[in-house]
């Protein structure tokens, strides 16, 4: 997809990997609602971004992605601010901690949320014009990692989600290409500290940051949003599964269908993709 003159939705756009994505789609001139809990953070970023590649280009509506009807109006809020929408982002998320049902609301069901939403609006057969949702999964979607059950169990999901909407059955209808992002550590306020305040968290910690720099330390956010801009533009991937890790740089995790997704669809359809 050519983002020059498209429309991007991103959740938990105000910080991390949320804002890199943001940025990167108004750097190709494409225009940008950045929804976020954080008020205050989501307003600066806005600002900011809004300075940078003019004001008209960025919306900033805030949003709890766990919250139907907030996400509902905020859907409605960009296409009656934009005019169209055209790019989904499901990046909201939370990492492991004691409340697991909001781990699972935030990262999961938020994110199937999002993307039915997604679908609703942009879907061909309701007279949308197609498009494209990524969904922002984890390398733990795709292994254990250890230190987070719950954070791993649903990562998982959202790559089960995206590969089963990212098939010709749906695309045939929809002309929504739907695909999956899974970065290894990244290096955003989602890290915890290296020094907790009691020692049963320090051995939580001690053993998140040896795996990390086990597997090379952190990613940069630019490395992952580079992975992130392949994926948009290239318009073969639908399901796909994208990997970036420290070891292997961008690639996609292999499946029957060779992990690049299946073939977008089985119709010749004029794409405006
Ligand atoms: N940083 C990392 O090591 C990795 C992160 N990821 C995933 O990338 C995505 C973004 O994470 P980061 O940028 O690293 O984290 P972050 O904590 O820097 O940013 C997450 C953003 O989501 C927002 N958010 C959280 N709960 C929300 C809610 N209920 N409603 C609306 N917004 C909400 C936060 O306010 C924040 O702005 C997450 O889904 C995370 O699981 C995946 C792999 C690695
Ligand atoms: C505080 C927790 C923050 C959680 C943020 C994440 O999502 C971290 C990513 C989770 C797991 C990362 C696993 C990384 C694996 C790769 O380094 C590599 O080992 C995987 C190789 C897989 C393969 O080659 O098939």
């Amino acid at each position: 997809m050519k983002l020059r003159g498209k429309v991007a939705l991103v959740t938990g756009a105000a910080q991390g990997l949320g804002r890199g994505f943001t940025e990167s789609m108004l750097q190709q001139g494409a225009k940008v609602a950045l929804l976020d809990i954080k008020v205050l953070d989501g307003r600066k970023t806005t600002k900011e971004l809004g300075l940078k590649y003019g004001q008209d280009k960025v919306l900033f509506l805030p949003c709890d992605v766990t919250d139907k009807g907030q996400m509902e109006s905020a859907f409605q809020q960009v296409l009656r601010h934009f005019g169209q929408l055209d790019v989904v982002v499901n990046n909201a998320g939370v990492t492991e901690q004691e409340n697991w049902e909001l781990v699972l609301d935030i990262n999961l069901r938020s994110v199937i949320q999002g993307t039915y939403l997604g679908l609703h609006h942009m879907s061909r057969e309701r007279g949308g014009g197609g498009g494209l949702i990524i969904n922002i999964a984890s390398m733990a979607g795709l292994i254990a990692m250890f230190h987070g059950p719950v954070y791993t169990a649903t990562k998982h999901g959202v790559v089960g989600l995206s590969r089963s909407l990212g098939t010709p059955f749906h695309f045939d209808r929809t002309g929504v290409r739907v695909c999956a992002l899974c970065p290894t550590m990244t290096d955003t306020p989602i890290q915890p500290p290296r020094v907790a305040s009691t020692p049963e968290e320090q051995v939580k910690l001690d053993a998140h940051w040896a795996y990390t720099d086990s597997q090379g330390g952190l990613l940069k956010v630019s490395e992952v949003v580079a992975g992130f801009l392949q994926l948009v533009e290239d318009d073969s991937k639908n399901g796909a599964v994208m990997r970036v890790t420290k070891q292997k740089g961008v690639d996609y995790q292999p499946y029957g269908g060779g992990g690049q997704g299946v073939p977008v669809t089985t119709r010749k359809t004029r794409s405006k993709l």
